[in-house]
C-alpha cells in the first residue's frame, strides 16, 4: 500500500473519521485511539483489501500494516464501515457480488488479543458474513489408528454434498496412497513454522514427532462450498479449536481396548514397528485427556464399525431420510449505491443514486455468531419498502 496519503492524515486530523469516505474507495474508522484505514490493497498480497493503522495519541500511522490472519475480501470501488461492539468492525463493500458483499474485520477482539499475544505483533483478522446459521463444523479426534478417518471417509461418501474435509498440513511424509491436497497438504517444517509465524493456523500441534496443523483457509474453504466442515485433529489441536471462536461440535473416538488399538495399526500397515510403538504411548495419554479434559461434548466406542457409525449419524442428526444434498449458500445481494446505518444490533442499508426503489435491507445481526478465524454467521436479512 505505501505510504498512506496526507490526505487520509489531513480527514483524520479533522476527526472526519468514523466511517467517512477519505476517497472514493478508502474508509476509516475510529477504535480507541486508533484509526483503521480500510482501502487500497494489502502490501504483501496485493489481492486483497489493505489495512492500515493511525495512532491518535502519536498521531502518527504504524509504520508496517497489521498482519493479517484469514483470507480478506478482495478491493473494490467504496466501502461502508461501522465499528461494532467487541472490537470488530462491519465493512460492506459496494457494488460486489451476493457472497462477497459483508465483511467483518476483528480489530481488538479476544481472538486478536490472543493472537497479537502469541505472535508478538499488531494483528487483524477478517472473517466473512455468513447469511443464516450454517451448522457448525465437527472436531473429531481419538487415538492414531481407532478408526477416525474410516468413518469420515463412509461419511462424505454417504453424503458427498454435506459434509467437507479440512486438509491438514503435515510435515510427515506421505503414505502410498496419499495425495497431496487431497489428505493433507505435504510440506516442510521450515515453510510451515514460517506461515504458522504469519498467523495462517487456526490451530497447530507436534503430534508422533512430526508438526501438524489445520490453516484457516482449509476451514474457510470448506464452509464457503456450503458444506459442514469436519476436522481429523489431536486432542491438543482440539483444545486449540476450542479456546478458538469456531464454536464447533467435539468428538472422541475410543478404542474398545489397547490390545485391538494395536491389532488396527499393525493391521493397517503404515507405520514402522517404531513410530507403532510411539503412537501407543501417546494413544494412552490422548484417551486419558479425551475422557477428562472436558473437551469433548460426544464420545463414541468404535469397536463394531458400523454400529458406531450409525451412532455417529445419529449425533450429527442424521439419518436414512437426511437430504443427500448440502445446504444452498444464500448470497446477500445489496444496491449498488448506498448509505449504511447503524441501529442497535440492526444495521439499515438505504439505496441511492437515481434507480433507487425506495427499498431499505435491513440487516440482523442481534445473533451472529463465529467469527475470526473462519466465518461469522448468523445473519439476518429483511428488505422493506421505505416508501
Ligand atoms: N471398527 C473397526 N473394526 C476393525 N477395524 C477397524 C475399525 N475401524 C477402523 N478399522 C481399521 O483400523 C485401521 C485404522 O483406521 P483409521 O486409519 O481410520 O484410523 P485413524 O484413527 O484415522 O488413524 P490416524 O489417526 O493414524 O490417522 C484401518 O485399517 C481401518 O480399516
Ligand atoms: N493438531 C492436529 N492434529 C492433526 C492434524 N491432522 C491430523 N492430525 C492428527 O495427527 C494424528 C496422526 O495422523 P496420521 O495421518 O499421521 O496418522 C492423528 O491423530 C490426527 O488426528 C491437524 O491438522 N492438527
Amino acid at each position: 500500500m505505501g505510504g498512506p496519503p496526507a490526505l487520509f492524515v489531513d480527514h483524520l486530523e479533522n476527526g472526519h473519521t468514523n466511517g467517512c469516505l477519505l476517497k472514493s474507495q478508502d474508509t476509516s474508522v475510529q477504535i480507541g485511539d486508533r484509526s483503521f484505514v480500510i482501502g487500497g490493497s494489502h502490501e504483501e498480497n496485493p489481492l486483497f483489501l489493505g489495512v492500515q493503522i493511525h495512532d491518535k495519541i502519536t498521531n502518527k500511522w504504524y509504520v508496517s500494516s497489521p498482519t493479517v490472519l484469514g483470507t480478506g475480501p478482495m478491493p473494490c470501488k467504496a466501502y461502508s464501515a461501522i465499528v461494532l461492539k467487541q472490537g470488530r468492525i462491519l465493512v460492506i463493500k459496494k457494488d460486489s457480488a451476493s457472497d462477497d458483499s459483508i465483511w467483518f474485520l476483528e480489530v481488538d477482539s479476544p481472538f486478536v488479543r490472543e493472537q497479537r499475544k502469541l505472535l508478538g505483533k499488531e494483528v487483524v483478522a477478517w472473517s466473512k458474513g455468513v447469511r443464516g446459521n450454517a451448522e457448525k463444523p465437527i472436531v473429531i479426534s481419538g487415538p492414531s489408528g481407532v478408526g477416525k478417518g474410516t468413518l469420515i471417509t463412509m461419511l462424505m461418501k454417504e453424503f458427498p454434498s454435506m459434509f467437507g474435509f479440512s486438509v491438514s498440513h503435515t510435515t510427515r511424509s506421505p503414505r502410498c496412497m496419499e495425495n497431496n491436497g487431497v489428505h493433507y497438504h505435504f510440506t516442510d517444517k521450515t515453510v510451515m513454522e514460517k506461515e504458522i509465524n504469519d498467523g495462517k493456523f487456526l490451530e497447530f500441534a507436534s503430534v508422533h514427532g512430526n508438526l501438524y496443523g489445520t490453516s484457516i483457509e482449509s476451514v474457510e474453504v470448506v464452509t464457503d462450498s456450503g458444506k459442514r466442515c469436519i476436522l481429523d485433529i489431536d486432542v491438543q489441536g482440539a483444545r486449540s479449536v476450542k479456546a478458538s471462536s469456531l464454536d464447533a461440535m467435539f468428538i472422541f473416538v475410543c478404542p474398545p481396548s489397547m490390545k485391538e488399538l494395536e491389532d488396527r495399526l499393525r493391521a493397517r500397515g503404515t507405520e514402522t514397528e517404531e513410530q507403532i510403538q510411539k503412537r501407543l504411548r501417546n494413544a494412552e495419554a490422548e484417551i486419558r485427556a479425551g475422557k477428562s479434559s472436558g473437551i469433548f461434548g460426544h464420545i463414541l466406542y468404535n469397536d463394531n464399525l458400523e454400529e458406531c457409525y450409525k451412532s455417529l449419524k445419529d449425533l450429527l442428526g442424521i439419518n436414512d431420510d437426511a437430504p443427500v444434498n448440502g445446504l444452498e449458500v444464500e448470497g446477500i445481494n445489496l444496491p449498488k449505491e448506498h448509505t449504511a446505518t447503524k441501529m442497535e444490533d440492526k444495521i439499515l442499508i438505504q439505496e441511492t443514486g437515481e434507480a433507487t426503489k425506495n427499498n431499505m435491507i435491513v440487516l440482523d445481526l442481534s445473533s451472529i455468531n463465529g467469527g475470526a478465524p473462519g466465518r461469522t454467521r448468523g445473519i439476518g436479512l429483511d428488505t422493506v419498502n421505505s416508501s
